[in-house]
């Protein structure tokens, strides 16, 4: 198979785990006889600096000409001070919503060998597996007006969603859950706000399309808690922008760490964007100590998602299995008797680890 992969490492971190994904995608094109090419461009604080702008015209015309998009992370302390509208982050907001990435999807699960990574007990986390199906292109990070008002004295950020918008991430939602355990929760705030009633409402007129799914709601506070006191009870969690990439970072303490989580931004025609949920981290950037796994693991997402593979992708999440079972870690994760490795080092054990699996306790096909 030939595809074409535009990389966008971005910044920080985005720029030292991206070549992971690379070596990993290269050994899996060797091993299967698939011809990946790939080709970088600029986004987020790098492009600023480069082209003064944090999404170039030329990044947006070579990921639609693309048949997928890796991400790596945008953002740093050097651009803080810039406005809103001219942040590395907007470069990332932009792209997706140029693409028209409307569903990120954002699996939590485990690796049995990370169970004691976790500050939450064992007995809780054990056996989690949830899918939080964020909205991705509307919401508050959207909505206008937003920016300062009244010469400077008071601020306004819009919330706003069309009702074709709610629908059809609900109905990801709903059609994610027939694949798996048949159980949606769906979270808001509808005991305050106006767009939770009216997302509520939807939900439950499109339930009546899905019977065979399971239907309850939460509101978001609630579901913070639950999140890490219960999370076994959670299948496949539905929520707007916002919501979603706050619940999708406390999950992340389920499995670890922050930088284990993959994530897809996808649109109906499967072209998508892969990218991991965490940021630039600017704390251990440039230190050589990034977890990968999160960023390879959106890799193997991107070779089920956009190109339909299976084989490929199992044998990328069984080789990070093996990896973690072998005792090796990056250093965000608490092990007490791991050994702990830099992020080319994980990338290089990785590597070994492909094509000579075994198919224990493999997190496999659990994304859908
Ligand atoms: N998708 C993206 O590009 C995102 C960008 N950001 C941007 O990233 C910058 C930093 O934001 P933070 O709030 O610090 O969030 P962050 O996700 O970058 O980091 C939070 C914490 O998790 C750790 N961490 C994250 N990924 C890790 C990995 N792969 N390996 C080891 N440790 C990891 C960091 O060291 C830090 O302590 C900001 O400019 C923010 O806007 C934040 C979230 C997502
Ligand atoms: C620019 C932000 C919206 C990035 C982020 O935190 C995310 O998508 O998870
Ligand atoms: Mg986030």
């Amino acid at each position: 198979m030939k595809r074409h992969i535009v990389m966008l490492p971005g910044d920080g971190i985005g720029k030292e785990i991206m070549g992971s994904a690379k070596i990993v995608l290269q050994t899996i094109a060797t091993e299967f006889g698939h011809q990946f090419t790939f080709a970088e461009h600029a986004i987020g604080g790098s492009a600023i600096d480069q082209f003064q702008t944090p999404l170039p015209d030329t990044t947006v015309k070579a990921c639609e000409e693309a048949d997928a998009i890796l991400l790596g992370a945008v953002g740093g302390e050097k651009w803080d001070s810039l406005p809103g509208d001219q942040r590395p982050e907007k470069g990332l907001l932009g792209i997706r919503k140029a693409l028209g990435l409307f569903a990120n999807l954002r699996p939590i699960k485990g690796f049995l060998p990370l169970l004691h990574a976790s500050p939450l007990k064992e007995e809780v986390i054990k056996g989690s597996d949830i899918l939080i199906i964020r909205e991705l292109t509307g919401g508050l990070y959207f909505g206008e007006p937003k920016g300062r008002i009244e010469k400077g004295n008071a601020v306004v950020d819009t919330l706003y969603y069309h009702r074709t918008e709610m629908e059809r991430i609900i109905d990801k939602a709903f059609q994610s859950a027939q694949h798996r355990n048949k159980k949606l929760t769906s979270v808001d705030k509808a005991n305050v706000l106006e767009s939770s009633r009216f997302w509520r409402e939807i939900v439950e007129a499109k339930r009546k399309e899905y019977p065979d799914v399971a239907v309850e709601h939460l509101l978001v506070d609630a579901a913070a808690m639950k999140l890490i006191t219960q999370p076994n009870q959670f299948d496949v969690i539905v929520t707007e922008n916002l919501f979603g990439d706050i619940l999708s970072d406390e999950a992340s303490v389920l499995t670890g760490s922050l930088g284990m989580l993959p994530s897809a931004s996808i649109r109906t025609d499967g072209i998508g964007l892969y990218e991991p949920v965490h940021g630039s981290a600017p704390d251990i950037a440039g230190k050589g100590i990034a977890n990968p796994l999160g960023m390879i693991l959106s890799a193997a997402l991107m070779l089920r998602h956009s190109f339909d593979m299976h084989e490929e992708p199992d044998e990328i999440e069984r080789a990070v299995q093996t990896s973690l079972d072998q005792g090796y870690y990056t250093a965000d994760l608490a092990i007490e008797d791991g050994i702990v490795v830099s992020t080319k080092e994980m990338t290089d054990i990785v590597i070994g680890n492909l094509s000579t699996n075994s198919v224990s306790n493999c997190i496999c096909n659990s994304y859908a």
